[in-house]
């Protein structure tokens, strides 16, 4: 294992690479209403669907980022174990989302069928909170419940003023989707740990298969580049452009159920991790995500106000429920884990 103690540990990124050109959101112009924010957290989410959320210029920020890097510390520990006991934790395709993913699976739907390079930990927020009866995790994660009940209350909560911010800009009630993803009802959210071995054999591995998050919304903490999303540009349409971490800053993205509450008018960015660029490569790559999915018994259709739209435009992932039915949150849920692999 190649853990980096710390930022200034790390190799940097390189130069002349193709960046993403998405948005610098403030938090704390959120936080104030502001009214010019609101527009470019709206813009950047009919087009790129991520944006970068600058958590620094407000405590409740600082305090997110804070917990960002005890968890960060933590996964160093939890997966510094033997593959054996990890697998005792293991998660259970198509009957939950929850527990330990191992690296080399391989998602269905990649036309490739390469194996990925990450292993997970994924944590139930109700596991951790007590709203859902818990599955068993490894000690090391336990241990540190109130840090992870601390992470996931002020992770939603961050997701809930960009829901808002969203709802009132589309002119809904301001609860519109925040109604949706409440966070005491049961619900797919959870905290994730992923880890990227640095060096992998089998040259056709990729980090992560791309993807869209299948959720209302996620908020993502990195370290190291390899996170990819398509370009918007229409002379570059479809090429890939690296998103590069910047201190201090979240990486927010919309997810698949945001795109048909908005029958079409939000978008889910595609996305995939690969090998970190440059000397950052020599390095085990981290991140920390919290996943807002809507809770298990709301219907996932359009809301009232979007559903005359002309055309119903499908999901960006390539997702079509079974029998073309009305599904609850909790079925969709568990019909994309098995197609996701994960
Ligand atoms: O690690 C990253 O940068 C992205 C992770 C991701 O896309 C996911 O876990 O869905
Ligand atoms: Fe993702």
């Amino acid at each position: 294992m190649i853990a980096p103690k710390s930022h200034s540990d790390l190799p940097p990124f390189p130069d002349g690479l193709p960046l993403a050109p998405i948005a610098r959101i403030s938090h704390n112009k959120l936080l104030q209403n502001d009214p010019e924010e609101a527009e470019r957290v709206l813009e950047a989410c009919r087009t790129h669907g991520f944006f970068y959320l600058d958590m620094t210029d407000n405590d409740d920020g600082q305090t997110l980022l804070g917990e960002s890097e005890d968890l960060l510390s933590l996964a160093y520990r939890a997966f510094d174990c033997p593959a054996e006991e990890k697998k005792k934790f293991a998660l259970v395709k198509g009957v939950s989302l929850f527990g330990y993913k191992e690296n080399g699976t391989i998602k269905l739907t990649d036309p490739e069928k390469r194996p990925d390079t990450t292993e997970f930990f994924n944590v139930a927020k109700d596991h951790m909170h007590g709203f859902a009866e818990s599955r068993t995790y490894p000690t090391d994660l336990t241990d540190e419940r109130h840090l992870f009940q601390a992470f996931t209350r002020n992770a939603h909560e961050t997701c809930m003023l960009v829901l808002e911010t969203l709802a009132k800009q589309l002119k809904l009630a301001p609860d519109a989707f925040a109604n949706k993803n409440i966070f005491e009802e049961p619900s797919g959210d959870h905290c994730r740990l992923t880890h990227k071995f640095a060096h992998h054999t089998d040259k056709s591995a990729i980090g992560l298969p791309s993807h869209t998050d299948f959720g209302s919304i996620t908020m993502l903490f990195n370290w190291l580049g390899g996170l990819q999303i398509q370009s918007h540009d229409p002379a570059k349409k479809g090429e890939w452009e690296y998103v590069k971490p910047i201190p201090g800053h979240a990486i927010i993205n919309l997810g698949d159920a945001m795109v048909t509450f908005s029958n079409g008018l939000l978008q889910s960015g595609k996305h995939r991790v690969i090998p970190a660029p440059g000397e950052q490569a020599e390095v085990d790559r981290y991140s920390i995500v919290y996943f807002v999915r809507p809770h298990n018994s709301v219907m996932m259709e359009p809301l009232e106000e979007f559903k005359d739209l002309s055309e119903h435009l499908k999901v960006a992932g390539k997702f079509e429920p079974e029998g073309g039915k009305t599904l609850t949150a909790g079925e969709w849920m568990r019909q994309r884990s098995i197609q996701l692999g994960s």
